[in-house]
């Protein structure tokens, strides 16, 4: 306590050197030789003998941060003393000028420099010092991750979606059509791109628009897959958030429907206000658009368009309402290029040439001399010369073929803004067994078959509220479930109407007291959850859920391998979205189709047409939508006079279906196909995601953290840990630790199947948080360590920094990616003799107990050599700086060189490119090469070494 009495006045601020967690202490009182301290953080009151106090005063100087009791803080320009108490004069920042006193001081002001804390004798333990270094070292590997936001999904790595992932979240504005097959993924695609976003710091604000029915599925996928907290926006809280503001603008993940926005112009101008990143809208074949005019919520959207750079729209069924409708989907991701309808459709007409040249270099080692004239006129201004050249050298063809395919297909026009795969790509799906089950028509339904309604759902016309009595699709359903029932086996039922849905649960629960649940559009939300919920229990569920058509957009069955088509829709596509909710991602069974129908009438014509005609049981029949398009008004009018025309009508279907469907595969598809899915970038993917998976570096990092933050560790099973926090936990609250523990696993299978655990990877926010604790706190910046090395004699004092490059700028660059978290280690000895390049950074490390007070003071005899040695350490730190920026510079330019090339030379062949996404790429450039200029050192830990 170097400071002499007189000096001493209550109010100064002090800090203790023995117990340096207390916080910063007031002087309260001087008396005598008494001096009594309050430390306000940690509640404490200690009175000291003046003369040998623990105590050093503090005082902060030019350039320091400090923070006040009101929490602003600012910048030190000078210190001015006025009768024996300092006031700090600075900047805020905002750039005002402000004074502190020093009783304004923040009283759980830490001494965040590490040099003050050696000073002030906070010294860490060694093993917490390393573990802030290692942090640094796992950060950066992560930074330059060529998988970094695709690692930390409660998925599995499946290629299709790590690639559409990768492909759209990199790019500066994403906007594409995710339409992928039914069930193959597409939420998980949009999940993926969204969170790969967010840890890159590219996107911060983002809207989710889905319809009513699947707001909670979503809100719980994104949550449990991909840790992402969205708020639901318009539940019953939504009239009292508007009323007191404005109920989008806090949240910067929404999620909501698109009917509740609809209904009420106030809630559009809400959504417009607001500057969202990204937009995501869900079944968007719903969005209806002719050029008569566009529908109420295609306008909308189209507005909500304008205004936001990032657009992903979800459909799997991109032609549903027509080619219209998919032109229009893809004029509201680009409306400067789909400008035109009739030139997109001859556009379309050109792709099965392009098809034809790409599968024959797919196929054929050697080209034919048209297919290779073909190619040429292709790539004609693309300077291929030198790869059609090699097409016949035996060491390069395999090369130049690829490059070329890749250029061919760069040509694609939708190729960029549209993702296709479908099931003949994507492989691994369970086969469909179709059990069609022809009943005789009862008396009673005979005589009311007047309108198409009743001939294709008879039920609709009966005015016996308890028709299923007499029904015998509802005895063979009866008997269908007992039969199932010793096999524990669940069965999704689908019906068209809600009525029949409603009827048939009484049905089944009076008749044979099957635990039914019921799901229908009049449901609420939380009802219709709730009988998902129950459905889903494998131990005391409802054996059998029945639906509406509604329940067949979306939701995720495949827990079921029976589906009972209790009647057909009379839309290929709804067809397969029913089929769909089991035949998905996660179906482990072959899928049973159980169809029943009525024989010699619509129903059983209806059934021949999709299994005769469009084969739609057994696979998704890729020409549906197109065939039903050109034969529906036919086939109603089959279904309506069953008499005539059914065998020609399905001859017909049959013939068209072949027909669009080898067109499409020989020419748009075929294209799609392969460019929704490169296959060597996306086992690539999937190879980096499972190298991680594989680092066994997490866990025994993570571990350190909890033993260093006062977290209980217990292990749990293979690969598994309860964490709880401790008693003496070092921090108010442990990132995304509850109060009441919780329990981790490092396993993706694990978590796959174990919902209940965290799946905790890199990228998880509970190890993110960690990592932001320790690198942004001063844990472990001090230490103190007994060190032999053969090179070194015993009784040396060395002093080790490490100095970390900081280089502020805006998180949407990604600057890290060419310059990551990077610490310059420095190790002087106490005649400032650089001993950085003899000694590697491990040592053999001695453990040895050490009394604290004594170090303490051999630190504060030292301090003015120590000073010394850290300016120096700064001097030569600094001087490695210039090269390590350069170097960053470098790969940046260059990197950034080639994907501007890339996109420039992409879009002389391909208008899809927009141009904004080529001038933001060169600005981009240009902002990074001015940041990464400004780059500076910060000293992050210094430990001072003695050797034994
Ligand atoms: N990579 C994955 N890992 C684990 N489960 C997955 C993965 N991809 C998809 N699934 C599961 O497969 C099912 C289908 O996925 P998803 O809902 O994303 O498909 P979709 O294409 O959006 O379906 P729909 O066309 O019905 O809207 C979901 O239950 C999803 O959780």
């Amino acid at each position: 306590m170097p400071e002499p009495r007189h000096t001493l006045r209550s109010g100064q601020r002090w800090i203790s050197d023995t117990e340096p967690e207390l916080g910063l202490g007031t002087v309260l009182s001087v008396e005598y030789n008494k001096i009594t301290v309050l430390f306000i953080a940690s509640g404490e009151r200690r009175i000291y003998a003046l003369g040998n106090a623990p105590l050093t005063r503090v005082r902060f100087a030019s350039g320091d941060r400090v923070e006040s009791v009101d929490g602003w803080s600012m910048r030190v320009d000078e210190v001015e003393e006025r009768d024996g108490l300092l006031v700090y004069v600075g900047r805020d920042a905002d750039g005002n000028s402000r004074t502190l006193d020093e009783i304004e001081l923040n009283p759980f002001l830490q001494f965040n420099k590490p040099q003050d804390r050696l000073f002030s004798g906070q010294i860490d333990p060694g093993d917490v010092f390393r573990l802030r270094i290692e942090t640094c070292e796992k950060l950066a590997r992560l930074e330059q991750s060529p998988v970094l936001g695709l690692i930390g999904a409660r998925t599995s790595p499946i290629p299709h979606q790590l690639y559409i992932a990768h492909e759209v979240a990199s790019r500066h504005a994403p906007r594409v059509l995710l339409a992928d097959e039914v069930g193959l993924g597409k939420t998980i695609e949009a999940g993926l791109i969204i969170h790969h976003r967010i840890i890159t710091g590219r996107t911060e604000k983002v809207l989710i628009l889905v319809p009513n029915m699947l707001l909670h599925q979503w809100l719980v996928e994104m949550l449990r897959r991909f840790n992402l907290r969205f708020s639901l926006i318009g539940d019953d809280a939504y009239e009292e958030a508007a009323e007191e503001g404005h109920p989008f603008a806090d949240a910067n993940l929404a999620l909501s429907s698109l009917d509740f926005i609809l209904k009420d112009p106030a809630r559009h101008r809400y959504v417009l206000d607001v500057a969202w990143d990204m937009v995501v809208i869900d079944e968007a074949h719903h969005l209806e658009w002719s050029p008569q005019g566009p529908s109420p919520a295609y306008a909308f959207v189209e507005a909500l368009a304008r205004r936001t750079p990032g657009l992903l729209l979800l459909t799997a069924t991109p032609e549903q309402l027509g080619k219209f409708g998919h032109f229009a989907r893809l004029r509201l991701l680009d409306p400067d290029r789909f400008f035109d309808f009739e030139q997109f459709r001859q556009e379309e007409q050109e792709y099965t040439a392009l098809a034809d040249v790409i599968n024959k270099l797919l196929d054929n080692p050697r080209l034919d001399a048209e297919t290779f004239g073909q190619l040429q006129r292709f790539v004609q201004h693309d300077r291929a010369d030198a790869l059609m050249g090699d097409l016949d050298d035996p060491d390069h063809a395999a090369h130049a073929r690829n490059a070329l395919i890749q250029l061919l297909l760069d040509r694609h026009g939708t190729g960029r803004v549209l993702f296709r795969n479908t099931r003949s790509t994507v492989h691994g799906f369970p086969s469909r067994l179709l059990h069609g089950r022809p009943l005789p028509l009862p008396e009673h339904y005979r005589s009311r078959m007047a309108s198409l309604e009743a001939r294709l759902w008879p039920e609709s016309s009966s005015d016996d509220p308890e028709w299923w009595r007499h029904d015998p699709r509802v005895h063979w359903l009866l008997d269908t479930v007992q039969r199932l029932k010793p096999s524990r086996s669940k069965l999704l039922v689908i019906c068209h109407r809600r009525q029949t849905a409603i009827d048939l649960e009484n049905a089944l629960r009076t008749l044979g007291g099957v635990r039914v649940a019921v799901f229908h559009e009049d449901m609420s939300i939380i009802t219709r959850d709730r009988a998902a919920a129950w459905f889903a229990d494998e131990e005391e569920g409802a054996q059998v859920l029945v639906c509406s058509e509604i329940g067949s957009e979306g939701r995720n069955f495949q827990f079921a391998h029976h589906l009972v088509l209790f009647d057909l829709p009379l839309d290929p596509n709804l067809l397969e979205q029913r089929i769909g909710r089991l035949d998905r991602i996660g179906q482990r069974h072959s899928i049973d189709i159980h169809v029943p129908y009525f024989e010699d009438t619509a129903q059983a014509i209806l059934f021949r047409w999709y299994h005769e005609g469009l084969d739609a049981f057994h696979r998704p029949a890729g020409a549906g939508a197109a065939v039903f398009a050109r034969l529906g008004e036919e086939l109603k009018t089959v279904l309506a006079a069953p008499d005539g025309g059914a065998e020609a009508l399905i001859r017909h279907t049959r013939r068209l279906a072949e027909d669009i469907e080898a067109e499409l595969h020989a020419g748009r598809d075929r294209l799609l196909e392969l460019n929704s899915c490169r296959p060597d970038p996306a086992n690539r993917l999937v190879e980096a995601v499972c190298a991680w998976d594989r680092d066994a570096a997490l866990w025994p990092w993570l571990e350190a953290v909890c033993d260093a933050y006062g977290v209980i560790v217990e292990e749990h099973s293979t690969d598994c840990y309860i964490l709880r926090p401790g008693e003496h936990l070092r921090v108010p609250k442990f990132p995304e630790l509850p109060d009441d523990g919780v329990t981790v696993t490092l396993s993706r299978d694990v978590a796959l199947a174990r919902e209940d655990m965290l799946f905790l990877s890199w990228e998880h926010p509970m190890v993110q948080g960690a990592m932001d604790l320790i690198l942004n706190g001063e844990h472990g910046s001090a230490s103190l360590g007994f060190v032999s090395h053969p090179t070194l004699p015993a009784g040396q004092m060395l002093l080790e920094t490490f100095h970390r490059i900081e280089c502020p700028a805006p998180r949407r660059l990604q600057l890290f990616r060419f310059l990551p978290t990077t610490l310059i280690r420095t190790l002087l000895d106490h005649r400032g003799q650089d001993l950085g390049r003899i000694v590697a950074a491990e040592f053999d490390e001695r453990p040895h107990a050490f009394e604290a007070e004594k170090v303490r003071a051999f630190v504060r005899s030292q301090k003015q050599n120590l000073e010394k040695l850290l300016a120096l350490a700064e001097t030569r730190a600094g001087a490695r700086l210039p090269e390590i920026v350069a170097e960053s510079s470098q790969r940046m330019l260059d990197e950034m060189g080639d994907e501007i090339k890339r996109l420039a030379a992409l879009r002389n062949i391909n208008p899809s490119v927009r141009p904004e996404e080529l001038d933001k790429l060169k600005d981009d450039a240009v902002e990074m090469h001015a940041y990464l200029q400004t780059a500076h050192l910060r000293l992050d830990a210094v430990r001072l070494l003695v050797t034994v």
